[in-house]
C-alpha cells in the first residue's frame, strides 16, 4: 500500500521489492554509497527522483539547486531529520543536537553555537595540539622497539587519538588511549565502533525497520553501564569546575559558563551581537551531560575515517605526501623545531586544508543528510518542475554521489587536492561540497573536527614517512552491507622513521 507514492505524484522512481523496498545493496552485499551512486546515475537527467527506504519514500534531490533551495532558502519546511536514535531511550538521547527537532532544536541550536565559534576554538587548540604532541611521541617509541618496520592498523591509531581529543576537549579528562587501551573513554569509543559491524547494521536497519520491535527486544546502541559511568563523571566534573573556578579551556568549562550565562549569543559566522545580552537559560543535569556526549556521538566514528582515509590516500600518493611535507617543514622552521603548532599556523597550512578538503570529497564520512517536511512544501522551478512534499515526507541530499559526479568533479576517483586551490574555491557551489552538511542544520562540530584531522596529521609526518603495507588493496573499496565510509579491507600502515 505504500509504494505508490512516487507514481500519485508523476515522479520517476526506483522500483521497490516487497518489505525492503529498493535497499537490495543490503542483500547483494554491496556498500550502500556505491548502490546509491549507481541510482543517481540512472537518474542523472532528473532532479529528483524518488526511492523507497523499506516502506519509507524518499525523495532524493538529485540537483544543486533544489538542494540549495530546500536546506538553506527554505529550510523552515525542513527543520528536521528522520530519527535513528530513539528519544525515548534515556533524557539524555532526547537532548543530543543531533535528535532534537524544530523550536527545542532550534533553541539549543541557538545557546551551543558560541561553544563552536573560531575564538572558542582558538582556546581549546592547545588541548587538541597536545594529544596530538603526546600521541606522534608514543608512537615514535612504539614504532622504534620494532626498528621502525611495525605495521599499525590505521583504524585502531586514529580512534585512539579521537578518543584522547574528545576526552581532553569535551569531558576534561586527560587520558592515553595509546598506553592505556582500557581506559573507560576508550572502551565507550569501542562500543562506539560496533556501528560499524554488520551486526549493528541489522540492528539499527530493525530500528528503521520497526522502532516498536526493537524497543520490545531491548535493542541498545552502547554500552548502559559505560554510559552510566559517564554521566556520573561529567556531572561531578561539572559541579568541581564550578566550585574551583577551574580555567582549563574544554567543553566542560564552557558549558559552566554556559550555565551561569556568561556566553552571548552569536551569528552564523561566530560574531556576537551588540544589542543582544548573555544567554540565559536552565541547564537540566541531562541537557549538560548531552553536549559532552555529542562528541562521541558524532564527532568519533567521523573524525577517525576521515583520518584513516587521509593517511591512507597520503600513503598511495607520495608526491602529495611530500608537497604537505614540505609545507609543515616551512612552519617548523618559522616556529623553531620542536615548539608545538599554534591555531595561527595550522590555520594558515594552504596546501594541508587542500589535501584535508580533496579526503572529505572523495571519501566523506557522512554518506547522506536527510531532511523531514515539517510544514508542508510546493517546490516550482517555472521550468516545468513543480512537486509537493508533505509534513512527515523524507528527503535525502546524496553526498557521495554529488561528490563522485564526474559534472561537478573530473575524474573523480582521482585524489586530487588542486581540484581546492584558491584559484577553484572562488568558484565552489556549497550544495557540491557538503563533507559537513549544508544549511542552518549543517555540522556545528566542523572547525573542531578539521583542527583535530590537521593537527594529527601535521605531527605525524614531521616523524614519519607513510607507506601501505603490501596486504593493504589499492584501491581502497567501501565495506559492504554497512551504512557508513569504512574501508573494505583493513588499512595498514608502516610508519618509516624520518630520521632512520
Ligand atoms: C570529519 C568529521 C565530521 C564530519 C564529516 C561531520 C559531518 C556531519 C554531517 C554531514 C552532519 C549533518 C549535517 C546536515 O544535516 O546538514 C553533521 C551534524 C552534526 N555534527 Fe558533525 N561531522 C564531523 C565531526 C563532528 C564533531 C567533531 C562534532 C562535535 C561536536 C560534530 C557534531 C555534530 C552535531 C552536533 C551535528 C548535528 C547538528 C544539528 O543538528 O544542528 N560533528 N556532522
Amino acid at each position: 500500500k505504500h509504494y505508490d507514492y512516487f507514481e500519485k505524484r508523476g515522479i520517476k522512481f526506483v522500483k521497490p521489492y516487497p518489505l525492503i523496498g529498493t535497499n537490495y545493496w543490503m542483500l547483494l552485499k554491496k556498500a550502500f554509497a556505491y548502490d546509491l551512486q549507481e541510482k543517481t546515475k540512472e537518474f542523472e537527467n532528473e532532479k529528483i527522483f524518488g526511492l523507497y527506504d523499506f516502506q519509507t519514500p524518499v525523495v532524493v534531490l538529485n540537483d544543486p539547486e533544489i538542494i540549495k533551495q530546500i536546506t538553506v532558502k527554505d529550510f523552515d519546511h525542513f527543520t528536521d531529520r528522520r530519527l535513528f536514535l530513539n528519544p525515548k531511550m534515556s533524557n539524555v538521547v532526547a537532548n543530543l543536537l543531533i535528535v532534537m527537532k524544530g523550536k527545542k532544536w532550534h533553541e539549543m541550536r541557538t545557546s551551543l553555537t558560541p561553544i563552536f565559534t573560531s575564538s572558542k576554538m582558538r582556546l581549546m587548540f592547545e588541548l587538541i595540539s597536545n594529544c596530538g604532541q603526546q600521541f606522534a611521541e608514543n608512537l615514535e617509541v612504539d614504532n622504534a622497539k620494532y626498528g621502525g618496520s611495525k605495521m599499525y592498523e590505521a583504524k585502531d591509531i586514529c580512534t585512539k587519538y579521537t578518543c584522547d581529543v574528545i576526552a581532553s576537549c569535551a569531558f576534561g579528562y586527560q587520558s592515553d588511549s595509546f598506553q592505556d587501551p582500557d581506559n573507560q573513554f576508550y572502551n565507550l569509543g569501542r562500543s562506539l565502533l560496533e556501528l560499524r559491524t554488520p551486526k549493528m547494521t541489522m540492528k539499527l536497519l530493525m530500528m528503521r525497520f520497526s522502532p516498536a520491535i526493537s524497543r520490545l527486544l531491548g535493542f541498545s546502541m552502547f554500552d548502559r553501564q559505560a554510559a552510566q559511568n559517564f554521566y556520573r563523571l561529567i556531572v561531578e566534573t561539572i559541579a568541581a569546575r564550578e566550585q574551583k573556578e577551574n580555567v582549563r579551556p574544554d567543553l566542560i568549562n564552557l558549558l559552566a559558563q554556559l550555565k551561569k550565562g556568561d556566553l552571548k549569543p552569536v551569528d552564523e559566522d561566530g560574531n556576537e551581537g551588540n544589542k543582544t545580552g548573555p544567554i540565559k537559560r536552565h541547564w537540566t543535569d541531562d541537557e549538560l551531560v548531552a553536549q559532552c556526549f555529542v562528541f562521541f556521538f558524532a564527532g568519533f566514528e567521523t573524525v577517525s575515517t576521515l583520518l584513516v582515509f587521509a593517511t591512507y590516500e597520503l600513503a598511495v600518493n607520495p608526491d602529495i605526501q611530500l608537497r604537505l611535507r614540505e609545507e609543515i617543514e616551512e612552519i617548523q622552521e618559522q616556529l623553531g623545531h620542536g615548539v608545538p603548532i599554534t591555531y595561527d599556523a595550522i590555520q594558515g597550512m594552504k596546501y594541508m586544508d587542500m589535501v584535508v578538503n580533496e579526503a572529505l570529497r572523495k571519501w566523506p564520512p557522512g554518506l547522506i543528510v536527510d531532511r523531514l517536511c515539517t510544514k508542508n512544501y510546493q517546490y516550482d522551478d517555472k521550468e516545468g518542475l513543480k512537486f509537493n512534499v508533505e509534513v512527515g515526507d523524507l528527503v535525502w541530499i546524496p553526498i557521495y554521489p554529488i561528490h563522485h559526479n564526474p559534472k561537478y568533479y573530473p575524474d573523480p576517483e582521482k585524489f586530487d587536492p588542486e581540484r581546492f586551490n584558491e584559484e577553484n574555491k572562488q568558484s565552489f557551489n556549497s550544495a557540491t561540497f557538503m563533507p559537513f552538511g549544508i544549511g542552518p542544520r549543517n555540522c556545528i562540530g566542523s572547525r573542531f573536527a578539521l583542527l583535530e584531522v590537521k593537527t594529527l596529521l601535521f605531527y605525524l609526518l614531521s616523524k614519519f614517512v607513510f607507506e601501505l603495507s603490501s596486504e593493504t588493496p589499492v584501491p581502497a573499496k567501501l565495506k559492504p552491507f554497512i551504512i557508513g565510509t569504512a574501508p573494505e579491507k583493513p588499512i595498514m600502515l608502516k610508519l618509516k622513521p624520518l630520521k632512520l
